[in-house]
């Protein structure tokens, strides 16, 4: 019911693109010309009084696509600059190469000639888009750190440079730049602009992505047809199953045109605002949240608090009995109930209208690590959080015991105590080996039996980029636990163990980062599995409810403010 823009891997893009090929019915220069005349559209609605552009075209079809903006800004009066690599192209950009040179010059792509001639008001990057294999040398490498402003002029190209497809350098898998330390942003390109195509990829949401594209508009290229799965016997794309297995959550970017699926369908959003009248308390389920011995009880009232806004009929706190009296205070809504041991436990989810749990926030790690088999054997939807994780961390039969109602919600610290390995494979700023070579696949084929059968797709899916990333890490923790497992940060990613992913970016709001937000997120998320929601639904509709409602409350934010803003957020649902 959760729907959001669906975000492509590279591979996918390059499938996709290839496969629309195959079929004969459009060739790549008419992609090509679509995506140069996109940018240079959006360019013009930009800066809409005729300026000097310079346009620097790399080896590729990214380069390609310079070439025709080029094209497109000089027929509408705009001076050009254009800057190029004496290479052969592929037969498309080779095309509009030659097409640009009977109307105007290159000048070879030099950091020289980038700092010669006069400034202009808007510099293409049409460097390295999806193709990028590695991590950018020599005469390139030097044109894209003084474009970062490493010569001091930061704040000139950030406010002139558009991009073509994605800041050149970055991955767009990742969103990290090969090559480069990976939470660095030293001299990274920042766009003003980037104008991607057909879908975001991985790369426009996560890590350096959304600070270095600045504004992000997806252009329709007219692919439309080819991301269906499902054939008519004509081998005609036949209205079907999407199968784009990402989805982002809530995505900060324009889409150029009117595919772009509500976040939010009416359904859901009756759902939420529990419209669909007849209802009982009991029919919105029951919450139990764990909570740990004295003065650590805050944590797990957040969560409850949470559980509670999130519209679950009844939410117990269950704290050990000589914590119980700390939680006398308000809500009066919600339940007290002490538990000591894992054997009163069992005693309590006896009663099966318990259906959904919360462990770890403020728990303890003894408490959480005798808690959980209790927990875990009887296959309720649970929220591991905070001590739990650590639990977790530390015993691999606890780890077993995970089921696919469970959900993991780390932040980059807890993934790493759990999947310490994963997290080693992030740290690389250089690949450690390729996990996919793109010179050597041949996509055309790829794309001919895109069109014809499922097992290209599974192919597709496993498909990995140069470098390893957030998302690539979410998705194989839930793989290996069996568990979703929702990966905080601005850039969230929430991985199901079938390889459903979602991407939530909340780099809009970074006063969200602040002690007890994550307590909150898990008591939402507990109180959506109440509900009654599959995991990866709860999991996402949770990191958006917890998103819109630091989005409401604003800077100055403190973790109690969220779930008493959670009311208003329901309030402005479309219903
Ligand atoms: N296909 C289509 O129909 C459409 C595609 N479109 C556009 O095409 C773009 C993708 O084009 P692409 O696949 O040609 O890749 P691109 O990003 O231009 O770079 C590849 C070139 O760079 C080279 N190279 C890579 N890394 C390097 C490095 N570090 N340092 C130096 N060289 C490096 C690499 O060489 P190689 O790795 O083989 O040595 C190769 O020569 C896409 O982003 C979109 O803008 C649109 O027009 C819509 C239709
Ligand atoms: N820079 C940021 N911008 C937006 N959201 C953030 C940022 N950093 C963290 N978050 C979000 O804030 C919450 C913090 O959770 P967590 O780290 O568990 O904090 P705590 O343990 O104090 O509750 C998570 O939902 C995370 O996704
Ligand atoms: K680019």
């Amino acid at each position: 019911m959760l729907q959001g823009s669906e975000i492509l891997t590279t591979a996918q893009m390059r499938a996709i693109e290839s496969a629309a090929m195959a079929s004969g019915r459009v060739t790549g220069a008419a992609l090509m010309e679509r995506a140069g005349a996109a940018v240079a559209g959006q360019i013009r609605l930009r800066w809409p009084k005729l300026g000097r552009a310079v346009v620097l075209c790399g080896p590729g079809n990214n380069g390609g696509d310079g070439y025709v903006i080029a094209r497109h800004l000089q027929r509408a009066g705009w001076q050009l600059r254009v800057l190029g690599m004496d290479n052969a192209p592929g037969p498309d950009a080779a095309r509009m190469k030659a097409e640009w040179l009977a109307l105007g010059s290159i000048l070879p792509l030099t950091e020289d000639n980038l700092r010669a001639g006069p400034g202009a008001d808007v510099y293409v990057d049409a460097i390295f888009g999806t193709g990028l294999t590695r991590a950018p040398e020599g005469e390139i490498a030097a044109i894209l750190a003084h474009l970062g402003g490493s010569g001091g002029d930061w704040a000139f190209f950030r406010e002139r440079l558009v991009a073509v497809d994605c800041p050149s350098g970055l991955c767009l898998d990742s969103g990290a730049f090969p090559g480069r330390p990976r939470r660095s942003g030293d001299h990274d390109l920042r766009a003003r602009l980037t104008v991607a195509f057909e879908s975001p990829k991985p790369g426009h949401l996560l890590e350096r992505g959304p600070e270095c594209c600045g504004e992000l508009v997806i252009a329709d290229i007219g692919l439309g047809p080819w991301r269906v799965r499902n054939l008519n016997e004509d081998g005609t794309p036949s209205r079907g199953i999407r199968y784009a297995t990402i989805q982002a959550i809530w995505p900060d970017f324009a889409i150029a045109d009117s595919r772009r699926d509500p976040i939010m369908d009416g359904k859901r959003a009756r759902w939420l605002r529990k419209q669909d009248g007849g209802d009982h308390k009991f029919s919105h389920g029951h919450a139990l949240i764990l909570a740990g011995g004295v003065a650590r009880g805050g944590a797990a009232r957040l969560s409850a608090r949470a559980a509670l806004r999130a519209g679950a009929g009844l939410v117990t706190l269950a704290p050990p009995a000589e914590a119980l009296p700390e939680h006398a205070g308000p809500p009066d809504a919600l339940m007290r109930w002490a538990i000591d041991d894992p054997a009163e436990l069992r005693d309590m989810l006896e009663d099966r209208r318990i259906n959904a749990l919360c462990i770890g926030p403020g728990c303890g790690i003894e408490r959480a690590a005798a808690l959980l088999p209790a927990i875990l054997a009887t296959k309720r939807g649970v929220v591991l959080d905070a001590d739990a994780l650590t639990a977790l961390s530390t015993d691999p039969d606890l780890m077993a015991l995970l089921h696919e109602d469970c959900v993991l919600t780390p932040h980059a610290g807890e993934f790493a105590r759990v999947f310490p390995d994963l997290a080693a494979r992030l740290e690389h700023p250089r690949p450690p080996e390729l996990t996919r070579d793109a010179a050597a696949t041949d996509w055309t084929r790829m794309g001919r039996h895109l069109m014809e059968t499922e097992a290209y797709h599974e192919e597709l899916a496993q498909m990995r980029g140069p470098l390893y990333s957030r998302l690539d890490a979410a998705r194989d923790a839930a793989k290996r636990c069996g568990a979703l497992v929702l990966l905080k940060g601005p850039d969230t990613v929430i991985a199901a163990p079938n390889g459903q992913a979602r991407i939530h970016s909340a780099f809009d709001i970074p006063w969200l980062a602040t002690a007890g937000a994550g307590d909150v997120l898990a008591g939402i998320i507990a109180g959506l599995l109440a509900r009654g929601l599959p995991a990866l639904d709860a999991a996402g509709t949770g990191a958006w409810l917890h998103a819109q409602a630091a989005r409401q409350v604003g800077p100055g934010l403190i973790a109690d403010d969220l779930p008493e803003a959670l009311p208003a957020v329901l309030r402005g649902l479309q219903a």
